[in-house]
């Protein structure tokens, strides 16, 4: 079975790549976008992740025929009532910038107080094919830093601080990340769908 990833962020297409390949599922071949003949991109206007995730997958499901994974994610800080949240790609205005994203979160959380400073990664990872439509959610806990730190991963993981861990997100390698993240986490729920359709 052919299943397609259906990002157009090549950073979060790396990690949804390399978290299903690392569990070697039989009988899948994992294909990306680029793969694909192209079909539009749909705008994200759902209020929740599972909704946007799903709208997401239904999309490249419907464009391509194939059994379809898609990922709706973004950081939800408590000290601002859960945003970005769905919001959080395109946070500072443009879509995307990852730079200036941080920057806008680092300025408006500057006298948030440490003990006031948590939130959370969330993943909502929907799996759509002729068979079955499913969405799940993984979330990582931990706070946002007050400065940015790390080069690896990509978005806001220089200022996201994972619980019991003193480095960033971006500071940890990239197979403690999968581990521990909301998208490591959201698509280890998938598994058991994905490894039925295989062998249906
Ligand atoms: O919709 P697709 O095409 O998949 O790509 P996107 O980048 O637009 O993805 P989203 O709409 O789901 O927006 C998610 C944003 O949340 C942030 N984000 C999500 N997961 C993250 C992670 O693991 N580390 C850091 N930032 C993350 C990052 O800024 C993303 O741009
Ligand atoms: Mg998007």
């Amino acid at each position: 079975m052919k299943l397609l990833l259906a990002s157009r962020n090549k950073k979060k297409l790396g990690e949804l790549r390399r978290i299903l390949l690392a569990e070697g599922l039989e009988g899948i071949e994992v294909v990306g976008l680029d793969d694909v003949p192209e079909f539009p991109e749909a705008p994200e206007t759902e209020p929740t992740f599972e909704g946007n995730a799903l709208a997401k997958a239904r999309d490249a499901f419907n464009a391509t025929g194939l059994p379809s994974v898609a990922d709706d994610s973004g950081i939800a800080v408590d000290a601002l009532n859960g945003m970005p949240g769905v919001l959080s790609a395109r946070w500072s205005g443009g879509h995307g910038d990852d730079l200036a994203n941080t920057e806008l979160l680092l300025g408006q959380l500057r006298d948030v107080p440490d003990e006031r400073r948590g939130g959370a990664f969330v993943c909502a990872a929907a799996f759509v094919s002729a068979d079955e439509e499913v969405v799940v959610r993984g979330e990582w806990r931990g706070a946002i830093t007050r400065e940015p730190r790390g080069g690896n991963g990509f978005g806001y993981d220089p200022v996201f601080r994972p619980e019991g861990h003193d480095a960033t997100s971006a500071e940890l390698s990239p197979e403690e990340k999968d581990a521990l993240s909301h998208r490591g986490r959201a698509l280890r729920r998938l598994l058991p769908h994905l490894r039925a359709s295989a062998q249906a």
